[in-house]
C-alpha cells in the first residue's frame, strides 16, 4: 500500500532510558549499547548529568555543598524538550557540564535526530514527563557497597574530588536521596540488570541491542509472525 509522507510526519525513533544509582554501571551499559548499535550513525546519547543546573554564580564553597541527588538540581524540562525535538526530526543543541566546577561549560553539542535515542541518569525515572518519552526503561542495579567503591575510584580520578569530600557528600545527600528517589524509581523499569554479575550485563546488552536494532528499523525482524498467510 502506498504511504503519503507530509512535512509534519514525526521522525520514527525509539528511546531507551537507563537509570540506576550512582556507580551502578549506567554509563558503562549505555556506552556499550551505543557502540553495539553503530554509534553516532544510528544513535543519539543523552546524559542527564549534562543538565545539572549551572551554579557558576555562587561561591565555590557553596556550590560543593549542593544536593545534586535531588531531582530539583537538574533542568529536566530542557532534557524533555531536547528529546521531543529529536523525536520530531529536529536538531537539538545539548549543554555540557563540568563536575569539577559544578557549572555548565560554554561548549554545546549539536545533534541530529537518529533512530535510537539513549537517555541515562540516576533520576530519569522520577520525572513523569520524561518517563512518558521513554519506550524501554532499564534499571541497572548493584549493591550500595559496590557502588560507593566504584564512585570513590571514579570521582577521585575523573571528577577532581578528595576522599573526604566524597564520603561527606555520600552520607549527607547521595545515600538518603538514593533511598528517597532512585531506589523507588526501579518500579518504573521494564528490565532490571544486575551489574554485580558480568554475565547479567552481557546478556542485557545482547538482548537490548537485538531488540533495538529491529525496533529501530536498522535490521529487519526475523520473526515470521506478521507475514501474510
Ligand atoms: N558490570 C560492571 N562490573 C564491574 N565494574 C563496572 C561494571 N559496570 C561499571 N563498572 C565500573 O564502575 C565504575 C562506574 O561505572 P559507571 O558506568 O560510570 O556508573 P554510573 O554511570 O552508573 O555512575 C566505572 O569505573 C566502571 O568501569
Ligand atoms: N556537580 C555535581 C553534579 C553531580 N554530582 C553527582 O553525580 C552523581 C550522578 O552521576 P553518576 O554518573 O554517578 O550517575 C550524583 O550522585 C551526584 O551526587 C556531583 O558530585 N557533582
Amino acid at each position: 500500500m502506498a504511504t503519503t509522507e507530509t512535512a509534519t510526519t514525526a521522525f520514527e525513533s525509539i528511546t531507551l532510558g537507563i537509570a540506576g544509582g550512582t556507580g551502578a554501571g549506567k554509563t558503562t551499559l549505555a556506552r556499550a549499547v551505543y557502540k553495539q548499535l553503530g554509534g553516532e550513525k544510528n544513535c543519539v546519547y543523552l546524559t542527564h548529568d549534562h543538565y545539572y543546573r549551572d551554579l557558576s554564580h555562587k561561591p565555590m564553597e557553596e556550590r560543593s555543598k549542593t544536593n545534586f541527588d535531588h531531582p530539583d538540581s537538574l533542568e529536566t524540562e530542557l532534557l524533555v524538550q531536547h528529546l521531543q525535538e529529536l523525536k520530531q526530526g529536529k536538531i537539538a543543541v545539548l549543554p555540557t557540564y563540568d563536575f569539577a566546577t559544578h557549572s555548565r561549560t560554554p561548549v554545546t553539542t549539536m545533534v541530529h535526530p537518529k533512530k535510537i535515542i539513549i537517555v541515562e541518569g540516576i533520576l530519569i525515572f522520577t520525572h513523569p514527563e520524561l518517563v512518558k518519552e521513554l519506550d524501554i526503561k532499564v534499571f541497572v542495579d548493584a549493591d550500595s557497597d559496590t557502588r560507593v567503591v566504584r564512585r570513590i575510584r571514579r570521582d577521585t580520578v575523573e571528577r577532581g574530588r578528595t576522599l573526604d569530600s566524597i564520603m561527606l557528600q555520600y552520607e549527607t545527600y547521595v545515600k538518603p536521596m538514593h533511598a528517597e528517589w532512585v531506589a523507588p524509581s526501579k518500579a518504573k523499569a521494564d528490565v532490571i540488570v544486575n551489574s554485580e554479575n558480568g554475565q547479567s550485563t552481557n546478556i542485557a546488552l545482547a538482548m537490548l541491542s537485538n531488540h533495538l536494532l529491529v525496533a529501530g528499523g536498522i535490521l529487519p525482524s526475523t520473526s515470521n509472525e506478521n507475514q501474510d498467510r
